[in-house]
């Protein structure tokens, strides 16, 4: 997936400078390599601290990541910048069931493969009867497990299945009203270093200003509730056809009984992030937040 996602930067590059040179450095990190709990790794960072060392190093000049991975309770790494953020693709989660039975229809106690928080807690809220069970590895590693028979069916990124070739695999996309979507998903952000003008240009001549706006509210607001990678949160922002930004947002419980829910609209990405975060936290996300922290340290 990552290497799908580089070549597609080299693509537009070589689209609209063709003058530039692009040379691929691909990296794995303690992320790729653990196949334990993220948690126990220390959370997110474990798919971007290796590449922010390189870049600040020089090793490379520009890195390509999904947002989604990228630690939303603390800025950018001093010394980088996030200076493009590529046109969104899609933002669904997918249920893929090897015989197409619809979430709707399996029957109860179908073993569902994820370990993503926000999609256990919102399996919890929509379809308790489903058996959720722990799967990690990237995208390729976890449809090899399905094929083996660990998993009745599993849940994915639509944006992931597309960039490896899999989207034929899908059964259907889920409604981001049911399964509202992660903060960031789809979307590629290129980092670069602070001082390196010439390359900041480049990346922000490739970025998307819809993306930045709708990828700026959500990350305003998942900054404010400091969430984390066992943090139950889920957020999509869209940009309507008047201008403004529509920012739905979702704190669950992990047995998905407790619910905040959010959805505002503004123009400005950072006021309409806070405006969310502010309505979430006066409907108790902070205490279910805490909440789930507590069972992710006992589980
Ligand atoms: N959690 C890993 C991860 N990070 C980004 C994507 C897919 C692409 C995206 O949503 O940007 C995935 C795979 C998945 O969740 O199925």
């Amino acid at each position: 997936m990552a290497l799908a996602q580089v070549d597609r930067v080299k693509a537009m590059l070589a689209a609209g400078h063709p003058g530039v040179r692009a040379e691929v450095l691909s990296m794995t990190t303690s992320g790729d390599r653990w196949q334990g709990s993220l948690s126990a790794l220390g959370g997110k960072g474990a798919f971007t601290k290796e590449v922010d060392a390189a870049l600040l190093a020089g090793e490379v000049d520009l890195v390509v990541h999904c947002v989604k991975d990228v630690p939303g309770d603390r800025p950018a790494p001093a010394g980088t910048v996030m200076a493009g953020y590529l046109a969104r693709d899609d933002v669904r989660d997918a249920w893929l069931h090897p015989a197409g039975v619809p979430i709707d229809q399996v029957p109860p106690g179908t073993v569902v493969g994820t370990s993503a928080v926000r999609r256990i807690a919102q399996i919890g809220l929509h379809w308790p009867h489903l058996n959720v069970k722990p799967i990690r590895g990237n995208a390729n590693r976890r449809l090899a497990k399905l094929d083996a028979g660990e998993y009745d069916a599993l849940l994915l990124a639509v944006s992931g299945l597309d960039r490896i070739g899999e989207a034929d695999r899908i059964t259907h996309p889920l409604d981001v009203d049911t399964m509202v979507p992660a903060v960031g998903a789809g979307t590629l952000v290129l980092q670069c270093r602070e001082d390196d003008v010439a390359v900041r240009e480049l990346a922000a001549s490739l970025g998307d200003a819809r993306a930045w706006a709708e990828t700026t509210a959500e990350r305003t607001m998942l900054h404010i509730l400091q969430g984390s990678c066992h943090s139950p949160i889920a957020a999509l922002a869209r940009t309507e056809p008047d201008g403004r930004i529509g920012l739905r947002a979702r704190v669950i419980s992990p047995d998905g009984k407790t619910v905040a829910d959010a959805h505002e609209w503004e123009r400005d990405p950072v006021l309409l992030g806070t405006a969310v975060a502010v309505s979430l936290m006066r409907q108790g996300a902070r205490e279910i937040l805490a909440e789930a922290e507590r069972a992710s340290s006992t589980a």
